[in-house]
C-alpha cells in the first residue's frame, strides 16, 4: 500500500550571491510573502530555507493539493517527494513506485517523433521495452495526437507535449503521482480527461500531490490541501477547510 509520511521535513539551500546588489534583492525579498525565508550566512553564503517542518501523512486514495504564493515551496516539496532533493532536516517515508510527471521536457528528445519519445520515456521511466510496446496502443489514444506522432517533437505545442507526457506517465499505473504545474497548459477538453484517469488512478490504488495556482483544478481533483507559505505549512486538511483559509487572505 503506497504511504508517504513527512516528519518535520526541511530543506535550504546554500546560495552564493554573486556581487552585494543581489544580496540586497535577497533581504528585501525575505520581507516579502513571496519565496522562501533567506535565514542566516554563513562565510560568503547565504541560506534559503526552501521548506521548513513540513509534517503530514498521505494514504492510499489521498490526492494533495499543493497552495502557496510563487516561491512559497510547492515545487521543492515534489522534488523533495520524488527523491531528487535530499531534505536537510527532517525525516520521509515514500513507499510505493513512484511517478514523477513534471519538468516536462526532461528526456524528450526534440528531434525523435512522438512514437520514439514513448520508448525513450518509457525506459527512463522504468519499464521494459517489452512493457512498453504492451502500452503503446492506450497511449496513443489517451493522447489523441493522431499523426502527430509521427513528428518530431519540437512542432509540438505545449499543450501537444503535455497530453504526449501525461498519457505516458498515466500509462505506467505507479503508485504514487507527483505532478507540478504544467497540467494547466492542456486545454479543458484533456483537462476533464486527466481529472477523470488521476480519479481511476487513486480509486485503483494511488497517491496523487499536485501543485498548482488553478484553485479550481485543485478543489476538483483533491481531498487534501495543503497550503504553503514561506515554506512553512500554513494550512493542511480537507480541500474545503484549506480553501477557506485561503479566501481570508
Ligand atoms: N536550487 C535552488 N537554489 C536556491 N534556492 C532555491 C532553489 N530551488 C528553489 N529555491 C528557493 O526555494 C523557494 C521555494 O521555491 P519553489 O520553486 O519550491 O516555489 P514554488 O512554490 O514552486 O513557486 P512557484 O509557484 O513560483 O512555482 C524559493 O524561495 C526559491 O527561490
Amino acid at each position: 500500500m503506497p504511504l508517504i509520511e513527512a516528519k518535520q521535513l526541511g530543506i535550504e539551500f546554500p546560495v552564493a550571491p554573486p556581487n552585494a546588489r543581489s544580496f540586497r534583492h535577497l533581504a528585501i525579498k525575505a520581507a516579502s510573502r513571496v519565496g522562501g525565508r533567506v535565514s542566516k550566512s554563513e562565510g560568503s553564503f547565504q541560506f534559503v530555507q526552501a521548506l521548513d517542518d513540513i509534517s503530514f501523512t498521505l494514504k492510499q486514495g489521498d490526492r494533495l493539493g499543493l497552495f502557496g504564493h510563487n516561491g512559497a515551496g510547492k515545487t521543492t516539496l515534489i522534488r523533495v517527494l520524488a527523491g531528487i532533493y535530499e531534505p536537510t532536516r527532517g525525516s520521509l517515508r515514500v513507499v510505493g513506485r513512484n511517478v514523477p510527471m513534471f519538468d516536462i521536457g526532461l528526456g524528450m528528445d526534440e528531434e525523435a517523433s512522438g512514437y520514439e519519445n514513448i520508448r525513450t520515456r518509457g525506459l527512463i521511466l522504468g519499464l521494459s521495452p517489452e512493457e512498453i510496446e504492451e502500452r503503446v496502443p492506450e497511449i496513443v489514444e489517451f493522447a489523441e495526437l493522431g499523426d502527430y506522432l509521427e513528428l518530431p517533437i519540437r512542432t509540438y505545442s505545449s499543450g501537444m507535449l503535455l497530453r504526449l507526457v501525461f498519457s505516458i506517465a498515466a500509462s505506467i499505473h505507479g503508485d504514487i503521482i507527483l505532478m507540478d504545474e504544467w497540467i494547466a497548459v492542456g486545454d479543458a477538453q484533456f483537462r476533464k480527461k486527466t481529472h477523470d484517469r488521476l480519479q481511476e488512478i487513486t480509486l485503483r490504488s494511488g497517491i496523487v500531490v499536485l501543485a498548482s495556482h488553478d484553485h479550481g483544478l485543485l478543489r476538483d481533483t483533491c481531498n487534501l490541501g495543503l497550503y504553503l507559505e514561506g515554506g512553512r505549512v500554513r494550512a493542511f486538511g480537507a480541500i474545503e477547510d484549506v480553501m477557506k483559509e485561503l479566501a481570508t487572505d
